[in-house]
Protein backbone atom coordinates (compact mmCIF):
# COMPACT_ATOMS: atom_id res chain seq x y z
CA UNK A 1 0.00 0.00 0.00
CA UNK A 2 3.03 2.25 0.75
CA UNK A 3 3.64 2.65 -2.79
CA UNK A 4 0.57 3.81 -3.61
CA UNK A 5 2.39 7.62 -2.94
CA UNK A 6 4.70 6.86 -5.42
CA UNK A 7 2.64 5.91 -8.08
CA UNK A 8 0.09 9.06 -7.86
CA UNK A 9 3.34 11.06 -7.73
CA UNK A 10 4.25 9.58 -11.11
CA UNK A 11 0.43 10.20 -12.42
CA UNK A 12 0.01 13.64 -11.12
CA UNK A 13 3.61 14.97 -12.48
CA UNK A 14 1.93 13.66 -15.71
CA UNK A 15 -0.79 15.29 -15.53
CA UNK A 16 0.96 18.92 -14.63
CA UNK A 17 1.04 19.26 -18.88
CA UNK A 18 -1.98 17.96 -19.62
CA UNK A 19 -5.28 18.41 -21.00
CA UNK A 20 -7.41 20.04 -18.20
CA UNK A 21 -11.03 18.90 -20.37
CA UNK A 22 -9.83 15.17 -19.63
CA UNK A 23 -8.27 15.51 -16.54
CA UNK A 24 -9.45 16.40 -13.26
CA UNK A 25 -5.85 17.12 -12.11
CA UNK A 26 -4.79 19.12 -14.98
CA UNK A 27 -7.85 21.19 -15.07
CA UNK A 28 -6.50 22.13 -11.69
CA UNK A 29 -3.31 23.19 -12.44
CA UNK A 30 -5.02 25.28 -15.30
CA UNK A 31 -7.30 27.24 -12.62
CA UNK A 32 -3.61 27.74 -10.91
CA UNK A 33 -2.01 28.20 -7.30
CA UNK A 34 -5.18 29.89 -5.81
CA UNK A 35 -7.91 27.11 -6.80
CA UNK A 36 -5.79 24.36 -5.69
CA UNK A 37 -5.00 26.05 -2.48
CA UNK A 38 -8.96 27.15 -2.20
CA UNK A 39 -9.77 23.26 -2.59
CA UNK A 40 -6.83 22.16 0.07
CA UNK A 41 -8.63 24.46 3.04
CA UNK A 42 -12.22 23.00 1.54
CA UNK A 43 -11.03 20.01 2.22
CA UNK A 44 -9.31 20.44 5.35
CA UNK A 45 -12.60 21.91 6.86
CA UNK A 46 -14.50 18.95 5.85
CA UNK A 47 -12.12 16.26 7.42
CA UNK A 48 -12.60 18.38 10.20
CA UNK A 49 -16.06 18.60 10.28
CA UNK A 50 -15.75 14.23 9.62
CA UNK A 51 -13.86 13.94 12.34
CA UNK A 52 -16.33 15.85 14.73
CA UNK A 53 -18.75 13.36 13.62
CA UNK A 54 -16.86 10.72 14.60
CA UNK A 55 -15.99 11.50 17.56
CA UNK A 56 -19.36 11.96 18.03
CA UNK A 57 -20.10 8.23 17.02
CA UNK A 58 -22.46 9.72 14.21
CA UNK A 59 -19.98 7.96 11.79
CA UNK A 60 -19.16 4.49 13.64
CA UNK A 61 -17.09 3.21 10.77
CA UNK A 62 -15.23 6.51 10.23
CA UNK A 63 -16.09 6.14 6.54
CA UNK A 64 -16.74 10.17 5.99
CA UNK A 65 -13.11 11.06 8.21
CA UNK A 66 -11.34 8.39 5.90
CA UNK A 67 -13.05 9.61 2.65
CA UNK A 68 -12.28 13.34 3.65
CA UNK A 69 -8.64 13.06 4.86
CA UNK A 70 -7.40 11.09 1.89
CA UNK A 71 -8.97 14.26 -0.41
CA UNK A 72 -7.16 16.29 1.86
CA UNK A 73 -3.90 14.47 1.69
CA UNK A 74 -4.33 14.22 -2.45
CA UNK A 75 -5.34 17.92 -2.83
CA UNK A 76 -2.25 18.38 -0.78
CA UNK A 77 -0.17 16.30 -3.63
CA UNK A 78 -1.56 18.49 -6.39
CA UNK A 79 -0.54 21.68 -4.81
CA UNK A 80 3.04 20.45 -4.06
CA UNK A 81 2.89 19.06 -7.81
CA UNK A 82 1.61 22.72 -9.02
CA UNK A 83 4.58 24.11 -6.97
CA UNK A 84 7.20 21.84 -8.97
CA UNK A 85 7.79 20.30 -5.19
CA UNK A 86 8.34 16.17 -5.04
CA UNK A 87 6.37 14.40 -2.63
CA UNK A 88 9.68 12.49 -1.69
CA UNK A 89 10.75 15.01 0.57
CA UNK A 90 7.86 15.29 2.57
CA UNK A 91 8.40 12.01 3.33
CA UNK A 92 11.87 11.89 4.32
CA UNK A 93 11.01 15.07 6.12
CA UNK A 94 8.98 12.32 8.50
CA UNK A 95 10.97 10.01 8.50
CA UNK A 96 13.74 12.05 9.63
CA UNK A 97 11.68 13.43 12.53
CA UNK A 98 10.49 9.50 13.77
CA UNK A 99 11.38 9.26 16.84
CA UNK A 100 12.14 12.47 17.71
CA UNK A 101 9.24 13.38 20.72
CA UNK A 102 7.46 16.66 19.92
CA UNK A 103 7.91 17.48 23.12
CA UNK A 104 11.85 17.15 23.30
CA UNK A 105 11.97 18.90 20.08
CA UNK A 106 9.89 21.80 20.88
CA UNK A 107 12.09 22.22 24.16
CA UNK A 108 15.24 22.17 21.93
CA UNK A 109 13.46 24.84 19.92
CA UNK A 110 12.64 27.38 22.70
CA UNK A 111 15.89 27.02 24.63
CA UNK A 112 17.86 28.04 21.54
N1 LIG B 1 -7.04 10.46 -5.87
C1 LIG B 1 -7.67 11.18 -6.64
C2 LIG B 1 -8.77 11.97 -6.19
N2 LIG B 1 -9.34 12.12 -4.98
C3 LIG B 1 -10.34 13.00 -5.14
N3 LIG B 1 -10.43 13.40 -6.44
C4 LIG B 1 -11.39 14.32 -7.05
O1 LIG B 1 -11.37 15.51 -6.30
C5 LIG B 1 -12.59 16.19 -6.54
C6 LIG B 1 -12.92 16.86 -5.23
O2 LIG B 1 -14.19 16.62 -4.82
P1 LIG B 1 -15.26 17.78 -4.68
O3 LIG B 1 -16.52 17.15 -4.29
O4 LIG B 1 -14.70 18.87 -3.84
O5 LIG B 1 -15.23 18.22 -6.22
P2 LIG B 1 -16.06 19.12 -7.09
O6 LIG B 1 -17.22 19.66 -6.35
O7 LIG B 1 -16.31 18.33 -8.34
O8 LIG B 1 -14.95 20.22 -7.38
P3 LIG B 1 -15.02 21.78 -7.53
O9 LIG B 1 -16.00 22.05 -8.62
O10 LIG B 1 -15.38 22.33 -6.18
O11 LIG B 1 -13.61 22.17 -7.92
C7 LIG B 1 -13.58 15.17 -7.09
O12 LIG B 1 -13.77 15.45 -8.46
C8 LIG B 1 -12.83 13.85 -6.94
O13 LIG B 1 -13.10 12.91 -7.96
C9 LIG B 1 -9.46 12.77 -7.11
N4 LIG B 1 -9.10 12.85 -8.45
C10 LIG B 1 -8.04 12.10 -8.85
N5 LIG B 1 -7.33 11.29 -8.00
C11 LIG B 1 -6.14 10.55 -8.50
O14 LIG B 1 -5.51 11.32 -9.50
C12 LIG B 1 -5.38 10.55 -10.69
C13 LIG B 1 -5.46 11.47 -11.88
O15 LIG B 1 -6.77 12.01 -11.99
P4 LIG B 1 -7.19 12.78 -13.35
O16 LIG B 1 -6.26 13.91 -13.47
O17 LIG B 1 -8.60 13.20 -13.18
O18 LIG B 1 -7.02 11.78 -14.44
C14 LIG B 1 -6.50 9.51 -10.61
O19 LIG B 1 -6.19 8.37 -11.36
C15 LIG B 1 -6.49 9.20 -9.12
O20 LIG B 1 -5.46 8.28 -8.83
Amino acid sequence: MSDILDRLGEVLEQRRHADPDSSYVASLHAKGLNKILEKVGEEATETILAAKDSAADLDENHQAVVAETADLWFHSLVMLSHLGIDHRPVLEELARRFGISGLDEKAARTSE
